[in-house]
């Protein structure tokens, strides 16, 4: 763009105004010249002559550096220090206020006027910086985008001065070549050399400042192009910055709730830590007075009449069938409580008892004693039994080496010596000592590797099985292992817990599978089934659904109770009634298989050739509750004499078939629980393997 002082040859060489006559120094005289070359124009067409404007003043020379009259005035404006307060037109505002930057001070300021700072910086900058100055501030974000605006109008109003001079000085180049024409005309051919050389170069130079004007309207027209642009952009991140001004106060808000939240769950957390710490001072009181309230129970239980009455109830059977029934009645009553030791080792002597307790003794323990047995022993035998006080030491040895021909003596109880169950291989030497040959008749033994079971055979050959031994193993491993068919399978009992073993085992070699007792509670309800106050193992649902699966997929009938007597308390005068399996209400229990259940297992077992039965159906020890037992029992005691082989694998399930008088009526009762389950489960029994023929 032109400055002021790029055009002096136009005010040196065409007329002259009033203002050049009055200058007189040198400085003076360019200002004149410069203002006059402004001004010449008007005075060309001399239709509208005007008073030189600010803008005009502007570009006046002055001064010794030849800068423009305002430029020194607007250069000579005070900097002012940044706390300086605008005073009259911006009160309030300071230098060091950001007008650009803060809404109300950008109001005010425009209220105001132009910024001395910055006007000072429009009206002396030249017009690259000016332009350079307002193209960085086009790329200014938020309020500096007014500041940008003052540049572009300053730089558009430069360009319309241009554009307005261009005018001009396209005018005075017609009106110059109208002269030369009239020079031309009549004057001399120096002048007419002159003004044409003038009017070429004047039109070279309008032809320079029009490119100038092009290239400047170019560039201001970018800029406006670029400040719609970015205005848009502002305002979309005004649009963005007020979003997130909501979401900064949404989330402070949900802050100081989660704050509160925090305070709250603390406070609750301490309270819990406290009530903890309350608990578990209670339990360990409590834990503190278990073995005494344990030991209540036990002994208030002794003296029940229900556990009185059970005993003389068994009548003629051995003590360890009393006992297992007391037990029984004793666990179910106290399912949580573990009974470490024999509750009721210290039981009075039941005079209907005619069998001790071989029990666990620990050392010699009077009551443990084997002496009992002689008398009936004897009659068995036919030959007057011996009794030794020990089993092993010179005193047996002299008795036994005193024997007559086919005498029997019965040892004392093994399990006196610690050594029994421990397999002390002394002891076992010793225990072999006193006799040719071992016959293992034990069966309910065998699956003990105890000295006088396992250790022993080592010593004393030949060691073989005795015939009750070999009966025991025909029926439950030979006869299960390959039985005729189809082979049903019945399992009661308690838990499930203690029959996973025989269940899985039994599923690999059965057609049919019946389940009955406590553990058919844990079945139902891992199906679904409310169970109301039944016996059920929480941990075992899933083992129970497997179990389900599996027998499935092996193509094994298995059957569960249809229905179920259920009982408002565990006790033999409960109340009862017959309930779906899948009906039990809440505070009864299940104690037994219903009829329809009786009627759907008769029938299924009515097809098989071969069966095993382990487990009672229901709480055979309350009378109300042994239907389910005693109904199998005599199925089993039918199918039997039709020449179906039954046999009952051990523990309650035979004391049950005993109860109801129909054990004979068996193909096989074993006698054995813990080995008969051992056998069941496909186990080898240490007893059995230590023998040489067996
Ligand atoms: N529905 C039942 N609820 C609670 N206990 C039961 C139930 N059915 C049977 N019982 C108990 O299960 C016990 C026998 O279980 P278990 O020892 O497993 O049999 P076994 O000795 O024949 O292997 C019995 O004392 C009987 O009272
Ligand atoms: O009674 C016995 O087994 P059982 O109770 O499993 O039928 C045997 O005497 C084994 O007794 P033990 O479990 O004390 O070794």
């Amino acid at each position: 763009m032109a400055s002021p002082s790029s055009s002096p040859s136009i005010s040196d060489n065409v007329g002259k105004g009033a203002l050049l006559s009055c200058c007189s120094s040198s400085s003076d005289e360019k200002a004149a010249r410069a203002l006059e070359a402004l001004m010449w124009p008007h005075d060309l067409d001399s239709t509208a002559p005007r008073e030189p404007s600010i803008r005009d003043l502007c570009r006046l020379p002055a001064g010794v550096q030849n800068e423009s009259y305002q430029a020194r005035v607007m250069d000579e404006l005070s900097e002012g220090r940044p706390f300086d307060s605008l005073v009259a037109q911006w009160a309030g505002l300071t230098h060091g206020t950001r007008v650009w930057a803060d809404g109300d001070a950008a109001t005010a300021f425009v209220r105001g006027g132009l910024h001395p700072d910055m006007a000072r910086e429009l009206y002396t900058m030249p017009s690259d910086v000016l332009l350079g100055k307002s193209a960085k501030s086009l790329l200014w974000v938020g309020p500096p985008l007014y500041l940008g605006h003052h540049y572009i109008m300053a730089l558009a109003d430069r360009v319309r001065n241009a554009g307005r001079a261009l005018g001009i000085l396209i005018d005075r180049n017609a009106e110059l070549r109208r002269q030369i024409e009239e020079i031309r005309a009549g004057a001399a051919p120096e002048a007419v050399a002159a003004a044409e050389q003038r009017a070429s170069d004047l039109e070279a130079e309008a032809t320079r400042l029009k490119s100038e004007v092009q290239a400047a309207e170019q560039r201001a027209s970018d800029l406006e192009v670029e400040g719609t642009r970015l205005k848009y952009e502002l305002k979309a991140a005004e649009e963005h910055n007020k979003e997130l001004q909501v979401l900064f106060r949404t989330t402070r808000t949900e802050v100081r709730l989660a704050r509160k939240g925090v305070v709250a769950l603390t406070q609750k957390l301490e309270e819990a830590r406290g009530e903890a710490k309350a608990a578990t001072a209670a339990l360990a009181a409590e834990t503190q007075l278990r073995p005494e309230k344990d030991k209540k129970l036990i002994e208030d239980y002794k003296e029940s009449s229900g556990f009185q009455l059970g005993l003389v109830r068994s009548g003629q059977v051995t003590y360890e069938y009393g006992y297992r029934i007391a037990l029984a009645r004793f666990k179910a009553r106290h399912p949580g409580l573990e009974v470490e030791e024999n509750p009721f080792a210290s039981c009075p002597e039941d005079p209907s008892v005619d069998m001790p307790d071989e029990g666990r003794p620990k050392g010699v323990t009077p009551k443990y004693s084997l002496k009992p047995l002689v008398p009936r022993l004897s009659e068995l035998l036919g030959v007057n039994v011996e009794m030794a006080d020990d089993c092993i030491g010179e005193e047996v040895e002299k008795i036994v080496a005193a024997l007559p021909d086919g005498g029997v003596l019965l040892l004392e109880n093994v399990r006196f010596y610690r050594e029994e169950e421990k397999n002390g291989p002394e002891f076992a030497k010793k225990l072999a000592s006193l006799a040719d040959l071992y016959v293992n008749d034990a069966f309910g033994t065998a699956h003990r590797a105890h000295a006088s079971t396992e250790g022993v055979a080592k010593f004393l050959k030949p060691a073989v099985a005795g015939f009750l031994m070999q009966k025991e193993l025909d029926y439950l491993v030979g006869a299960v292992a390959s039985p005729k068919r189809p082979f049903a399978a019945i399992v009661g009992g308690s838990k499930v817990s203690t029959k996973i073993g025989v269940i899985e085992s039994l599923l690999s070699k059965v057609d049919i599978l019946l389940l009955g007792g406590g553990m058919i509670f844990t079945f139902y309800k891992a199906q679904g089934y409310s169970v109301g106050s039944s016996l059920v193992e929480e941990d075992k649902l899933d083992l129970a659904t497997s179990l389900l699966e599996k027998a499935k997929s092996k193509g094994v009938s298995l059957l569960l109770p249809t229905d179920v007597l259920i009982a408002d308390k565990f006790a033999a005068d409960a109340n009862s009634m017959v309930v779906p399996a899948s009906g039990i209400p809440d505070g009864w229990m299940g104690l037994d298989i219903g009829p329809d259940s009786i009627k759907t297992f008769s029938e299924s077992l009515d097809t098989t050739k071969t069966i095993i039965w382990n487990g009672p159906m229901g709480v055979f020890e309350f009378e109300k509750f042994a239907v389910g037992t005693e109904a199998i029992a005599k199925k089993l005691a039918e199918l039997s004499a039709s020449g179906v082989t039954t046999i009952i694998g051990g523990g309650d399930s035979v004391a049950a078939v005993e109860k109801v008088g129909l054990a004979d009526k068996m193909s096989h009762i074993s006698t054995g629980g813990g080995a008969s389950l051992e056998l069941l489960e496909g186990k080898p029994l240490p007893g059995v393997l230590a023998l040489d023929d067996a």
